[in-house]
């Protein structure tokens, strides 16, 4: 292919790579016109059809891809601005003790749009080595391994004259109009975000018992159990003598946190586990302290990333040390250490892939590798930093609290994928992993990179996960039940994790939620003290990735600034994914530390769109008639919390 006078290369930057992409490959793209690119364009008042080159684009779901932007540069200085304007009107909450302000953490990651671009930009725009042959996957409209189908442009058009045409004012907002989302998120009355339950809790015992107690972050990663590997979690037969903890090294400086001290207790894995008491051993040494609280303080700042930057060199934990510590570990291992915990290693099956992440089934887990720390491109991406993965492991293990039916918790469901482990890795790729990565390659055709390439010291952090099925994109629901199941489960679980961590997923496209079939008739949910027991039809949902997730763990805000990404708002017009990101950087004023659970909103429509839509199952026209009701209902909800309380959608799942 002809590639573009170079002139027009810098031209090609500010536009979307899917213009890139049609503006070079002409017709040669096809001449597929996407309907959904087509209605949009004509209700934005685009003077009807497009153009040809418009009509051209077809949606091309692609995975984020880095920039080559510095770290910690944020790109829009006009955000920077609004954020210092935002924070100059003190509308953040302050969980923390004596009035201590909630730290914010910005991942600092620069980010990456969502999908890589095909070859020929990739070649001219990024000047990188040319990269395998980009397959949809993950997140393109097309399943997996599955013949593509043709699409019904009538059945479409029909469903957006439907429904559509009154919901523009929902849907489709001017971007002038800022308020036109979120009610609740007027720039000019920023509204302090209700404090959840849970944290409010939190804050009510530490003004209550106001002593020593870790903050939350800490707690956190001293409460949540690394595992053992095999077999349950069992704090009865734990004695915590005979363990060297880095918990255990507080109590013995800090005889006020004897409360804490029973709670992490039950917390702990049994005294089995010699691996994770080695390196707390090791990794004590960062939480010891002579003066008890600002001891504890000094650890939590050692760990949170936020005030690195005010440490001295003699405080500096280097984020390492700090993984390696959370993840109770002195040293790394090698892969095969973690994976022959759960399998014979030729028994290691590769089930999937992200742009960061290779995932592997290993017994009853799945384990997913996320190379860290190298300079080498994997996958042509820059690799995550250690800083950046420790986050998003205080983040899952947050998310893992939800777990608990302890009666202490007023928010409770098990729709977040559980984190069972997680491994600090060194060395190659083991031959096992190797051979189960080429024969997925050769079944589904991989666009990751081999991993043979890997550097002798190539570290990885492994995320020992729950299995939780198969992704929604290939999952073949068989009827409106089993729709309407997934939809209540989403939903609901959303709803406890806003209420419990003001938690916004930020991601929830088909590749991020799983599905399996169980025995089990019914699930759970606790929200807010109050019990919901819905009718599953045999389906369980995890939802999983929570890399553009925002959560408030009570001590920090982990979220992800999107403003550094501008690829991730510029996918093609139309593509409900891309319209979606568009809408919550509307929904957000692209302050995306604040809270705005409107954003899980906008993925359950995005989600019904998806079913009614990109999903083939038994559906009456009644069924049909009661999506898109609930859509529209939905498209007034500023939470999940508000849709599951009060939409009749999910009155005939409930059983209590
Ligand atoms: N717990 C799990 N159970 C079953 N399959 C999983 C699990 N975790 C991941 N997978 C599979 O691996 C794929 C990649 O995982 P994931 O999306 O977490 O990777 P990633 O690198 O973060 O992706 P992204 O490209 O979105 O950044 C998923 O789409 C899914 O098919």
């Amino acid at each position: 292919m002809q590639l573009p006078p170079r002139h027009q290369l810098q031209h090609f930057k500010t536009l979307s790579l899917q213009r890139i992409f049609v503006l070079m490959m002409g017709s040669k793209t096809g001449s597929r016109v996407d309907l959904w690119s087509e209605i949009i364009a004509e209700e934005e008042g685009g003077g009807g059809r497009q153009s040809l080159q418009q009509q051209q684009q077809q949606p091309i779901y692609q995975r984020r891809r880095r920039q080559k932007t510095p770290q910690n540069q944020i790109t829009s200085q006009d955000a920077n601005l609004k954020q210092l304007e935002l924070k100059d009107k003190d509308i953040r909450v302050s969980f923390g003790g004596g009035g201590r302000a909630t730290k914010r953490v910005s991942w600092n990651r620069s980010l990456s749009t969502r999908g890589r671009i095909s070859i020929a930009v990739a070649a001219c725009v990024d000047n990188q080595p040319q990269q395998k042959q980009a397959r949809k996957r993950g997140k393109p409209p097309v399943p997996k391994g599955k013949a593509v189908q043709p699409p019904n442009f009538e059945k479409e058009k029909q469903y957006f004259e439907e429904v559509d045409a009154f919901e523009l004012l929902e849907e489709s907002p001017s971007p002038k109009s800022s308020s036109t989302w979120a009610t609740g998120n007027e720039t000019d009355a920023v509204v302090i975000p209700h404090m959840s339950s849970r944290l409010e809790k939190w804050l009510i015992a530490k003004k209550l018992n106001y002593s020593c107690e870790p903050s939350s972050t800490l707690s956190k990663i001293l409460e949540t159990p690394t595992m053992p590997p095999l077999g349950p979690m069992s704090g009865n037969d734990f004695n915590i003598v005979d363990v060297i903890t880095p918990e255990k090294a507080v109590f013995e400086t800090n005889s006020k946190l004897h409360s804490v001290h029973s709670r992490i207790r039950s917390y702990l894995p049994s005294k089995g586990v010699l691996e994770r008491n080695s390196l707390a051993q090791k990794s004590s040494s960062m939480f010891v302290g002579h003066e008890g609280c600002e001891d504890i303080e000094g650890a939590v700042k050692k760990l949170s990333l936020a005030s690195t930057s005010s440490l001295s060199d003699h405080d500096y934990v280097d984020p390492v040390t700090a993984l390696l510590a959370v993840c109770g570990q002195s040293v790394p291992s090698t892969l095969l250490e973690v994976f022959s915990k759960y399998c014979e290693p030729e028994n290691i099956v590769k089930v999937g892939e992200g742009t960061y992440g290779e995932a592997f089934k290993a017994g009853n887990t799945v384990c997913k590798i996320v190379p860290i720390d190298g300079d080498l491109l994997v996958n042509g991406e820059v690799q995550k930093r250690s800083e950046e993965l420790l986050e998003e492991v205080i983040l899952s293990r947050t998310l893992n609290n939800l777990r608990s039916h302890d009666a202490d918790f007023d928010n409770s469901c098990t729709t977040f994928i559980e984190t069972l482990d997680l491994r600090v890795c060194q060395g190659p790729y083991d031959p096992s992993l190797v051979k189960a990565w080429e024969y997925w390659d050769e079944k589904h055709g991989s666009e990751n990179d081999h991993p043979k390439e890997f550097p002798e010291k190539q570290c990885y952090v492994v995320f020992v996960l729950q299995h939780g099925g198969k992704d929604l994109e290939s999952f073949v629901l068989s009827n409106f039940d089993e729709a309407q199941s997934l939809l209540v489960q989403v939903t609901a679980g959303l709803a406890v994790a806003e209420a419990a961590y003001e938690f916004e997923h930020r991601d929830l496209h088909w590749g991020n939620i799983l599905l399996r079939r169980n025995e089990s008739a019914t699930v759970q949910f606790i929200l807010e003290g109050k019990k919901m027991i819905f009718r599953t039809s045999g389906l369980l949902i995890s939802i999983i990735d929570f890399t553009l997730s925002r959560i408030n763990t009570g001590q920090d805000i982990l979220f992800l600034d999107l403003t550094s990404d501008p690829y991730l708002f510029k996918g093609p017009k139309g593509d409900r994914q891309a319209e979606t990101y568009r809408k919550m950087k509307e929904v957000t004023e692209d302050f995306w530390e604040g809270s705005f659970p409107k954003t899980n909103v906008l993925w359950l429509l995005y989600l019904v769109d998806i079913l009614l839509l990109k999903k083939s199952f038994d559906r009456s026209s009644k069924n049909e008639r009661d999506m898109r009701s609930f859509k529209k209902r939905l498209s007034k909800y500023n939470s999940a919390k508000e849709a599951i309380v009060s939409d009749p959608f999910f009155s005939n799942l409930l059983v209590v």
